[in-house]
């Protein structure tokens, strides 16, 4: 193309962005107008709130970001040019001007090759500068020219300096990402990726495709999106709304289970026990080991009627409940209700008569019935059970070894179950026992992310949400922190109750330079699991190792490090073992440099400095690693840690260490 050629059609383009975006206003208009109107035709109240909602939501999905291009690429298949973008956009004559990504004819956009076409005569790329379409970039895939991850607008796109909360992926997805985003609904998968491969980005990436496809079904049921802290949900809570889904649940897993407030902490041998798959059993055998065989048979005077249910039915009434498999309050619930059924048959035998509403209301809160429930199928609380096991752990038999019951039991058992300081771990028992007793609701879908670290009793609380739903769980194995962190995927699964899940690699690293990914591999031999090394796609990029010869000094070059990071563009970080964190913000903050927290997402501040322990998830520009040694002593998987730590770094990574490095650094 020659150089006006190109202009004309740069022109072109731009003109086309422009009517987009005012055809694009025009719809949000109409939505505007449907909403300020929509209380007056809808026939009630409850109608009109539902049509409010909907029309709020659908207002909140047209709003334009000027910064965000309303279009990213254009694919020309049977002359025919469409253009894809984050959403549809029509004309007034309701013909497309933008197709949604997510539409079935955008895929091409995301998966045409030279070797499969798919109809596609050219694919075209846009460049953008803050929403300006400034360039473009052809691929004539119908006379062999494809450009792959030699894009120049995709690497710039992966290149781009980093600052604030993630961003969406929608231009740039790769084929073996796509083929993870628009996976069946009803396919549950797992994805192990290196840090940076985009498993973050797959997830939210997958949450708003199916959304898309499966609208009416998934706003009923809900879609999760569980994540390891409030640091990461805050980082990640901008992209779904940006790819205009607004009503997707995001949440940690202790909030999840949070039925009640954490008032203690568990010890590291309490809270193994806690997050073992056996404490299923036990609960489970404990509140089934409530239910008693009836002796004794139930006798109602009513007026001037005798009543009476022998044992044997009772009995009966009581075994059949119990082999139907029901929640136990269900159970419960049931069993009154079949007491009750054979008080209304002896009552209309003998008065010829069906006894009115009320009188089987009666009759199901009478005492005599209750106190038969109470012996045979007795009420249980979440809390009631766990309270049992913990004031005597002997209950759980020979499940728990005695150093195991020793651990969980309850040193100053509390006066009522009411007024126990609860744990973390206790959360998870007491979530248990609530699902033994009665069944939870199920979302549509639920994405997991670093789930390598879930554990069995955590995995079994996801279950339970996602019972009649599908999975997607993304990880990485070598990124296990938690003490029960696994090593292999299909135990996880197992749990989650998706044990054919099928379990994907991904290896094409976006965020990390080549030469930072080659040292935290480093440490991949000894992490004790088996995964596929990350290969960079970035070629660009420092690594720097600054040993510093007196300890004492090591803060000062720290912060040294971070003025110098300072000068260039993009956000810093400085990570650090968890208790040299407020000695650092105290350095920066006499040093008059502005430092936010890793739960501050828009903070205007460019430096942060972040735990160790929370910054899973998360990536920085320029990472300061200070005194990875300590990072590694601090906890029993310090090593996977610092295999986190390293690979957070998006341009510059630096690493600090007045004490020798971690010994499988030092190799090669
Ligand atoms: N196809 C892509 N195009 C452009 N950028 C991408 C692409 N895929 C991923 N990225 C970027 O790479 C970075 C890492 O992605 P993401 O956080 O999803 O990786 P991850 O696999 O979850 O990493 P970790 O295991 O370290 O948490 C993000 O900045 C993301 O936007």
């Amino acid at each position: 193309m020659s150089a006006s050629d190109l202009d004309v059609e740069l022109t072109a383009e731009r003109t086309h962005l422009s009517e987009s975006r005012a055809a694009l206003r025009r719809m949000r208009g109409r939505a505007e107008a449907l909403f300020s109107t929509g209380d007056k035709v809808a026939g009630d109240a409850y109608t009109a709130e539902q049509l409010g909602r909907h029309m709020a939501r659908r207002v909140k999905e047209l709003a334009d970001d000027p910064d965000t291009p309303l279009f990213f690429g254009r694919l020309d298949i049977e002359e025919v040019a469409y253009h894809v973008g984050r959403r549809h956009v029509t004309d007034d004559a309701g013909e497309p001007m933008v197709l949604d990504w997510r539409a079935p004819l955008s895929r091409a956009f995301y998966r045409a090759s030279v070797r499969d076409p798919q109809g596609v005569a050219t694919r075209r790329r846009f460049g953008f500068v803050k929403g300006e379409l400034t360039s473009f970039e052809d691929e004539h895939l119908d006379r062999g020219e494809e450009l792959g991850t030699s894009s120049r607008i995709l690497t710039a796109e992966i290149e781009r300096p980093r600052v604030g909360p993630m961003r969406d992926i929608v231009a740039t997805i790769q084929p073996e990402q796509d083929e993870l985003v628009r996976a069946e609904l009803a396919d549950s998968i797992c994805v192990q990726g290196a840090p940076g491969t985009g498993k973050t980005a797959v997830g939210l990436h997958r949450a708003a495709f199916l959304l898309y496809l499966h609208r009416e079904r998934l706003r009923r049921s809900g879609v999760l999106i569980v994540g390891p802290n409030t640091a990461f949900l805050s980082y990640i809570s901008a992209v779904l709304p940006t790819l205009g889904e607004v009503e997707v649940q995001q949440s940690t897993l202790d909030d999840l289970v949070g039925r009640v407030p954490v008032k203690a902490v568990d010890s590291p041998a309490a809270a193994l026990v806690k997050h073992d798959a056996r404490m299923a059993e036990v609960l489970s055998g404990l509140l089934w080991s409530r239910i008693a065989a009836p002796t004794q048979p139930i006798m109602v005077s009513d007026g001037s009627y005798r009543w009476r249910i022998d044992t044997e039915p009772l009995r009966r009434i009581v075994d059949e409940a119990r082999r139907e498999g029901l929640p136990y309050a269900t159970g419960r619930e049931r069993v009154r209700a079949r007491v009750v059924g054979l008080l209304q048959r002896q009552s209309e035998y003998r008065t010829g008569n069906s006894p009115s509403e009320s009188w089987l209301r009666k009759m199901s809160k009478i005492p005599q019935v209750t106190e038969f429930l109470e012996a045979c199928w007795p009420a249980v609380t979440p809390e009631s059970l766990v309270a049992g096991l913990l004031t005597d752990p002997s209950a759980a038999g020979e499940l728990l070894t005695e150093p195991e019951q020793d651990a969980i039991r309850w040193v100053k058992p509390p006066k009522t179950a009411k007024s126990a300081k609860w744990t973390a771990g206790d959360l998870l028992l007491l979530d248990e026992a609530a699902g033994l007793l009665e069944r939870e609701n199920s979302f549509g879908h639920v994405v997991i992310d670093e789930a390598q670290d879930l554990s069995a009793m955590q995995a079994r609380a996801i279950a339970r949400r996602s019972e009649h739903g599908s999975i997607t769980l993304l990880g990485d194995l070598a990124q296990g922190t938690a003490p029960w962190a696994a090593t292999d995927w299909r135990d996880i699964l197992a749990h989650l109750g998706k044990p054919d899940a099928a379990v994907v690699p991904l290896t094409v690293g976006f965020r990390v330079p080549e030469a930072v990914v080659t040292l935290a591999n480093r440490l991949l031999p000894a992490l004790g699991v088996q995964v596929p090394e990350a290969v960079s796609l970035r070629r660009d990029g420092d690594l720097v190792i600054v040993p510093v010869a007196d300890p004492a000094d090591l803060d000062a070059r720290t912060l040294a490090e971070v003025t110098a990071a300072l000068e260039h563009e993009g956000s810093v970080a400085v990570i650090a073992a968890d208790t040299a964190v407020e000695r650092i913000r105290g350095h920066l903050t006499a040093a008059g440099i502005a430092h936010a927290t890793p739960d501050d997402v828009d903070a205007e501040a460019r430096v942060t400095v972040v735990p160790a322990t929370v910054v899973k998830g998360l990536e920085y520009d320029h990472v300061v690693v200070h005194e990875p040694a300590d990072i590694v002593a601090a906890e029993p998987r310090g090593l996977n840690r610092l295999y986190v730590v390293l690979t957070r770094a998006v341009t510059r990574l630096s690493v600090m260490h007045a004490k020798p490095l971690p010994e499988p650094l030092n190799i090669g």
